[in-house]
C-alpha cells in the first residue's frame, strides 16, 4: 500500500512519560475527527488541533510507495547508528495508515515504534508503545496501552467524577494529563495541576518543544 505522509524529522519526544527522548516523528496525513480544514474546525468532533496534517508537502513528507521506502527515509533521518533507534507515528491518526508491512519494515530497522493515537481504531498489536488520547464525543476503542494522555479540558462529555472516574479503570500504564494549549493555556495549565493534585493517580504532561522551540 502507499502511504501518504505529511512531514518526517527528527526530534526529541515533547510530550507524554518518553519526554526528553530522540525520536523520528513520522506525522501521516489525514484524521478520522477532523479534515484539517480550518473552515471545517468548528463542527468536526475534534476541535483544538495543534496541527497540520493536511497533504503531503511538508519536510520529509511525500507519498511513500512501499514500506521498505518509508522505514528507509526513517533510518536516513535517524543517522547510521542503528543503536536506540525510536520512531513515533503520529499524524493525523496514524491508525488509518499503519499497517503489517510498515510494522515490520520498521522492526527490520531496528525502530522501536511509538504511537500518538486518538483511540477510535484498534491500534496494530506490533506496536511498542501505544499512547491514546481520548476526545470528547468520539469513540475510544483502544482502553489499553503504555499511556493515557489527556487533554483537559476538554468540553461536556468528559468530566471530573463521570468520565475521567471511568478511564482510571482503563488499562494503561501511565495516566497523563495534558493542558490543552489555546489562549486560555495558563488557566489550562492551573486547572490540570488542580486535577492532578486531587487525583494523584494523573501526571502533568507539558508540550516541552513548545517551550524549547524544538518541532
Ligand atoms: C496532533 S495529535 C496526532 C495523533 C492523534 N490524532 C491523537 O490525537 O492522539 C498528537 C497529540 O497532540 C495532542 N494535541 C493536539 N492538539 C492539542 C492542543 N491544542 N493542546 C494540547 N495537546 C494537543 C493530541 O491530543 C495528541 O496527544
Ligand atoms: N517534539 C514533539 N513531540 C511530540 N509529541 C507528540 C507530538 C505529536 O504531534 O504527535 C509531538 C510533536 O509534534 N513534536
Ligand atoms: S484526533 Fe489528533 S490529529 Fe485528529 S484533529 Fe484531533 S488532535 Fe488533531
Ligand atoms: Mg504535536
Amino acid at each position: 500500500m502507499t502511504y501518504a505522509v505529511k512531514e518526517m524529522f527528527l526530534t526529541l519526544q515533547g510530550e507524554g512519560a518518553q519526554a526528553g527522548r530522540r525520536a523520528v516523528f513520522l506525522r501521516f496525513a489525514g484524521c478520522n475527527l477532523w479534515s484539517g480544514r480550518e473552515q471545517d474546525r468548528a463542527s468536526a468532533i475534534c476541535r483544538f488541533c495543534d496541527t497540520d496534517f493536511v497533504g503531503v508537502a511538508g519536510p520529509g513528507g511525500g507519498k511513500f510507495a512501499d514500506a521498505a521506502g518509508l522505514a528507509g527515509a526513517a533510518e536516513a533521518l535517524w543517522g547510521a547508528d542503528p543503536a536506540h533507534r525510536y520512531i513515533v507515528l503520529t499524524g493525523g491518526e496514524p491508525m488509518l495508515q499503519v499497517d503489517d508491512a510498515l510494522v515490520d519494515a520498521l522492526h527490520g530497522a531496528g525502530f522501536v515504534i511509538a504511537i500518538e493515537t486518538n483511540g477510535t481504531i484498534p491500534v496494530h498489536p506490533g506496536i511498542d508503545w501505544v499512547c491514546v488520547s481520548p476526545k470528547a464525543g468520539s469513540d475510544v476503542v483502544q482502553r489499553s496501552g503504555d499511556e493515557l494522555k489527556l487533554v483537559w479540558p476538554q468540553p461536556a462529555a468528559f468530566l471530573p467524577g463521570q468520565g475521567m472516574d471511568e478511564m482510571e479503570d482503563w488499562g494503561f500504564a501511565n495516566f497523563l494529563l495534558q493542558p490543552l494549549d489555546d489562549p486560555q493555556q495558563e488557566a489550562n495549565t492551573r486547572a490540570c495541576i488542580d486535577v492532578v493534585m486531587d487525583r494523584p493517580k494523573w501526571r502533568l504532561s507539558l508540550q516541552n518543544h513548545k517551550l524549547l522551540g524544538l518541532k
